[in-house]
């Protein structure tokens, strides 16, 4: 049937129909300037059978056969055709035929010829409505292929937009490369100055160390000196005291035999007068007289000479008193200064203490910084040789691919976080659109990149989160902030995870485990109830939580097993742990070490029980920097003066540990104020109604916070 013409060919098959279709409606066109006529019968049948060339054209082939046959024999029985003599019977043989036969014979050519010419013009019209349609079809047909051309046209301006775009992409991120190379650049001179500082720190902390050990020796000595002077000025007391009494012995002794010799005048006094009298009365003894006066004069030499005698005693005893009294004096004034000395000698060292303090800390922070410093270096240097060497497609970091994975893996499935991180591993392995579609970041036929086109207003994914692989490829502000995004990651992970390889040695517990069973980490001021709502918890469901078995370097005791009670270790192991980060906490008592392990935390997650952990402040800012995914809870005190009278009420505490654990406890308090430090607080008012809440939250409806 002509209407139903084959479907239309693309290309060069369809033009070379559409040529052949022409012709055929050329040799199908009946001439203009001839007329409609016996005359040109002929011409019309030969047309009819021209026309059988184009087999699309022709109604039917055996039909035109027919017509061929028809006018083969019309032509040739033709009257008016009398130029073609051989396809004509001669005059002779009508005239050999009798009359009425011929005109029998020639009514029934007219006839025929009349059917034929009928037949003709049905054919015609028929060949008429077949090429109108035809023509509309090639109509319909042009313009499909001038819409499909102009569509290639602009697929074409398209295709070389989007070429010049991911040309001018490719130049940014040239000068972004540069950007981060600088950045590197930076980040080194970084850290050699974080060197240079620890450099100086450590002189500094050399310097005040001598100065330390200093005035350590100066104390000593002055220490050594003062307990000199003391004995000194005890002996001289004691000599002093000594000499004291003896003189004092002397004076008494003295002063009896000159009181003796008192008496002894006295008597000889008596002596004289009676003498005298006895002269007076007798005149005549003057030969007596004279040896009284000699005696007199005798015994007066003598009162003299004793006399002076014992002033010179009592002087003598007297300067040497004021002597002692002076040295006495100055032994005072020594130990007075030596106290004094003493006392300085104990405010330095007061005064260095802190000092001494700080310049510990300021040494463990160096080993952090030279740590995390080493660290950033490894990963600077990786990052560098990875965006150095190789081709563009080969600076995929495995690790970085890897962690998304498994972060990936491990997000719950509605989790808005999967699709992002699946369009980071895209953006990062370079995938393209088949994989993109495959993976279900796009819809099929969504193509954005060159070489697959999309229909205008084919409606796009859009996702709850951003696109950032569109991002990285899109836009150009964008994409900076994408890849410095990434490598900020990248850096922080490959940090963590350096950090992480030294804490995990030796550990097999995936993250699962914790992820499971999430270690529970309930901190506050000492006194506050921590043990009495923990043994609440424990009581009320057994064998759901544990605490974490600690360290120690002490030796195992009768009864105690490695692991059970304590994990028993060496000193050199247990510091080796502490230099690796390996603890949340450590402490020193009686010069054994003791301390809490980030994996005899995973151990309980592993062996599926809920790690419970009573640490202080400083545990927790540990805890927060392990793997171990801890929910922390602050358990608060009502006020300071509640937390005094339960201290007191313990009777565990001296007046100075109750002091220590109160100052503490005011640091823990500043440090729950900050924002993010727990996830929950409880203030231990009533203890009913603090340990439903703090139950509450601690199961979690029956999760016990896994995630
Ligand atoms: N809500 C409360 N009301 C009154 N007394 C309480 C309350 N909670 C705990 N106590 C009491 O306070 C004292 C200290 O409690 P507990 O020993 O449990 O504190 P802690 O936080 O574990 O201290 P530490 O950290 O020093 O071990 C205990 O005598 C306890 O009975």
């Amino acid at each position: 049937m002509p209407g139903e013409n084959p479907p239309p060919a693309q290309g060069a098959k369809s033009k070379k129909n559409k040529k052949k279709s022409a012709k055929a409606e050329e040799n199908s066109q009946p001439s203009e300037s001839e007329p409609h006529g016996d005359s040109s019968n002929r011409d019309d049948v030969d047309d009819e059978a021209d026309n059988t060339d184009a087999p699309e054209a022709s109604p039917s082939a055996d039909h035109v056969k027919t017509n061929d046959a028809a006018a083969d024999f019309g032509a040739a029985s033709h009257p008016d055709d009398k130029n073609d003599n051989s396809a004509q019977p001669s005059q002779d043989t009508y005239a050999s035929v009798p009359t009425a036969e011929p005109k029998d014979r020639f009514d029934a050519l007219v006839r025929d010829r009349d059917s034929l010419r009928a037949e003709v013009t049905d054919m015609r019209k028929s060949l008429e409505e077949v090429q109108s349609k035809h023509k509309t079809d090639m109509d319909a047909l042009q313009q499909k292929l001038d819409d499909s051309e102009t569509k290639k046209e602009q697929a074409e301006t398209q295709y070389k937009k989007l070429l010049e775009r991911v040309n001018t992409i490719k130049s940014q991120l040239g000068a972004r490369l540069k950007e981060d190379e600088e950045e590197l650049t930076q980040a080194r001179s970084q850290i050699e100055d974080l060197e240079d500082e620890n450099a100086t720190l450590k002189s500094q902390l050399e310097s005040k160390s001598t100065e330390f050990a200093a005035v350590l020796n100066e104390s000593e000595q002055k220490s050594k000196e003062i307990s000199t002077l003391r004995d000194r000025t005890n002996l001289s007391q004691q000599n002093w005291l000594k000499e004291k009494d003896e003189l004092l012995e002397q004076v008494a002794y003295l002063q009896s035999e000159f009181e003796q010799a008192k008496e002894a005048m006295h008597n000889w006094e008596v002596l004289a007068m009676e003498e005298r009298s006895i002269r007076e009365n007798l005149d005549d003894r003057d030969s007596q007289q004279s040896t009284v006066d000699g005696l007199q004069r005798a015994l007066q030499e003598i009162q003299i000479a004793r006399k002076q005698e014992l002033r010179e005693l009592v002087e003598s005893s007297n300067a040497q008193l004021e002597e002692l009294r002076r040295s006495l004096q100055h032994a005072q004034q020594t130990a007075a200064d030596a106290e004094k000395n003493l006392a300085i000698a104990q405010e330095e060292i007061e005064r260095v203490r802190p000092f001494e303090k700080e310049v510990k800390e300021k040494n463990l922070l160096i080993g952090k910084l030279r740590h995390e410093a080493v660290t950033l270096n490894d990963h600077l240097t990786k990052a560098l040789r990875f965006l150095k060497k190789g081709k563009p497609e080969d600076n995929v970091d495995r690790h970085i691919v890897t962690n998304h994975f498994l972060h990936f893996l491990a997000l719950d499935r509605s989790d808005p976080k999967k699709f992002q991180i699946l369009q980071l591993i895209a953006a990062l392995l370079g995938w393209d659109d088949e994989q993109r579609e495959q993976a279900g970041l796009a819809r099929p036929g969504t193509s954005s990149i060159p070489g697959k086109l999309r229909a205008p207003g084919t409606p796009l994914r859009t996702p709850s989160t951003p696109n950032l692989a569109t991002e990285f490829m899109d836009n150009g502000a964008s994409s900076k902030e994408t890849l410095a995004e990434l490598w900020s990651n990248f850096l922080e992970q490959e940090a963590e995870v350096g950090q992480m390889d030294t804490m995990r040695r030796g550990s097999h517990s995936g993250p699962s485990a914790v992820q499971k069973f999430r270690p529970v980490v309930i901190s506050g001021p000492s006194g506050t109830g921590k043990s009495t709502l923990m043994k609440r918890l424990f009581a009320e469901y057994p064998g759901k939580f544990s605490f974490s078995v600690s360290h120690t370097t002490r030796s195992p005791r009768a009864g105690e097993e490695d692991g059970r009670e304590y994990n028993f270790t060496t000193k050199e192991k247990f510091l080796e742990l502490v230099a690796q980060n390996g603890f949340i906490e450590h402490a020193q008592f009686g010069g054994n070490y003791y301390g809490t392990s980030v994996d005899a935390v995973k151990k309980v997650s592993e062996s599926q029980k809920i790690p419970v952990l009573d640490i202080e402040m400083e545990g927790v800012k540990q805890v927060k920097k392990t793997d171990l995914n801890a929910r922390f809870l602050f358990l608060a005190p009502p006020s300071i003066e509640e937390l005094e009278r339960r201290l007191r009420g313990r009777g565990t505490e001296t007046e100075d540990s109750l002091r220590k654990r109160l100052d503490q406890a005011t640091n823990e308090l500043e440090f729950a104020k900050q924002p993010g430090a727990h996830d929950k607080i409880v203030v231990n008012d009533n203890l009913d109604q603090a340990y439903a809440e703090l139950k509450d939250w601690v199961v979690d409806g029956g999760k016990f916070g896994a995630q």
